[in-house]
């Protein structure tokens, strides 16, 4: 159920009620009240009001696409904002290399061949996103993969969508299996 009001004063004065009334976040614990071209519309809807939306944190990040490191306004992650999305990329540390934040994960594969397959692997995800991780071979088995921005010399959410991605690869046959296994 939707009814059109006209209001006869201008919409920052509405905005400014309605934010005093409900919240900056457009919700109310009833109603929600959409403010346009000085219209106020009550909605039974109790989804937020458009322009107060919320950014969905739950988005599984592989399935985003990174963007190109030239945008001027690109800045690096705090560490508290990147650690906040450490747990949606499973088994990836991050570490403060003298103030340069990274990601980092190990694997141990079959034989340095697989290493260098699995690099095959991670290089065409990078490609694809313009957005690359270096990459160590050590010690013939021993794989580790570090990423960061390069642009701002820093963490952003590319280098966490790209973690994503590459633990979304099946690389299960590349890997040594556990001595335990
Ligand atoms: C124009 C293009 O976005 C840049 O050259 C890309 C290439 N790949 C990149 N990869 C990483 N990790 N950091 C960068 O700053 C970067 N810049």
């Amino acid at each position: 159920m939707n009814r059109m009001l006209q209001l006869p004063f201008p919409k920052v004065a509405v905005v400014s009620v309605f934010q005093n009334l409900f919240g900056a976040h457009g919700r109310s614990s009833s109603r929600v009240y959409e403010i346009l071209q000085n219209n106020v519309r009550v909605s039974s809807s109790r989804n937020s009001v458009s322009g107060f939306r919320t950014f969905c944190t739950g988005q599984d990040l592989s399935t985003k696409k990174c963007v190109p490191c030239t945008s001027k306004d690109m800045r690096p992650m705090t560490e508290e904002s990147a650690s906040n999305l450490l747990p949606k990329v499973d088994g990836w540390n991050m570490v403060n290399e003298s103030g340069l934040l990274k990601l980092k994960k190990s694997w141990r594969v079959k034989s340095f061949t697989k290493g260098l397959e699995m690099f095959k692997l991670i290089a065409d995800v990078a490609e694809a996103e313009g957005h690359h991780p270096d990459l160590h071979l050590v010690g013939w088995n021993n794989v580790t993969i570090e990423i960061w921005t390069h642009a701002v010399g820093g963490l952003t959410e590319n280098d966490f969508i790209l973690a994503a991605k590459i633990n979304a690869l099946d690389m299960q046959n590349l890997m040594r299996r556990k001595a335990t296994d």
